[in-house]
């Protein structure tokens, strides 16, 4: 079952149409779940990811700057501490075990695709409002929710367990579900009822792409270093 993470997302991710299917059902997604992809493209794209999660989590504190309740500050402030503070321990604990320190991921130099969707999301939020940062940022945090909760059920090998299980997890699950219920407030805040507003056409291209950059990510780690 799709989790639910609030009618928001639920009406972007149905508008975004077959990039989501690409995006959540990739080879390098299936790849995680059977067990077959290759290792050296995990790791490569693991150390990307590392270096992806510096530049979100900047975007994410973008969003407490951006923020206009003491909810979304303290949401957003959350999130950064959930991304710095957790998910990257993922990223700092499997690429140790494969002899790669920290200061290295840190120093890692980004591939196209990475710095691509980075400085997307990034521009974003600094060009527009929080809710334009945030239709950029929702692919990012809720697919890889749905992702992770797909492979948990569906997985056929306890190859990237460690991977599928950061995803699944409680922890991830609830940082999903806190962002999609202040996305419904946020929403209602600014514009009311968000289909058939001003602002609808605009907010789902930012997801759109963001998601398509999401496919552009994957691609990159099943191309390799
Ligand atoms: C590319 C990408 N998208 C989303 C997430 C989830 O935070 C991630 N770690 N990497």
């Amino acid at each position: 079952m799709t989790p639910d993470y609030g009618k928001t997302f639920e009406l972007w991710r149905e508008g975004a149409g077959a990039p989501w299917g690409a995006y959540t059902h990739h080879a390098f997604v299936e790849g995680l779940r059977d067990g077959t992809l290759p290792r050296a493209a995990f790791l490569h794209y693991l150390i990307q990811d590392y270096v992806f999660l510096v530049h979100f989590s900047r975007a994410w504190s973008l969003g407490v700057v951006k923020s206009e309740t003491m909810d979304e500050m303290r949401v957003c402030a959350g999130t950064v501490d959930a991304l710095v503070n957790h998910e990257m321990a993922l990223h700092v604990k499997t690429c140790a075990a494969a002899g790669i320190d920290e200061a290295t991921l840190y120093a890692a130099s980004e591939q196209v695709e990475n710095l691509a969707y980075t400085r997307y999301v990034m521009d974003a939020g600094l060009q527009g409002d929080f809710l334009d940062l945030m239709a950029a940022l929702a692919p990012c945090v809720m697919g890889y929710g749905e992702i992770g909760a797909r492979l948990a059920a569906e997985r056929t090998s306890d190859t990237y367990r460690d991977w599928i299980d950061t995803y699944a997890g409680a922890e991830y699950q609830e940082v999903c579900e806190t962002v999609g219920t202040m996305l419904d407030a946020s929403v209602a805040r600014r514009i009311g009822t968000l289909q058939g507003s001003a602002r609808e056409a605009a907010l789902q291209a930012r997801f759109t792409k963001a998601t398509e950059l999401e496919v552009g990510f994957w691609d990159m780690g099943l191309r390799g270093a």
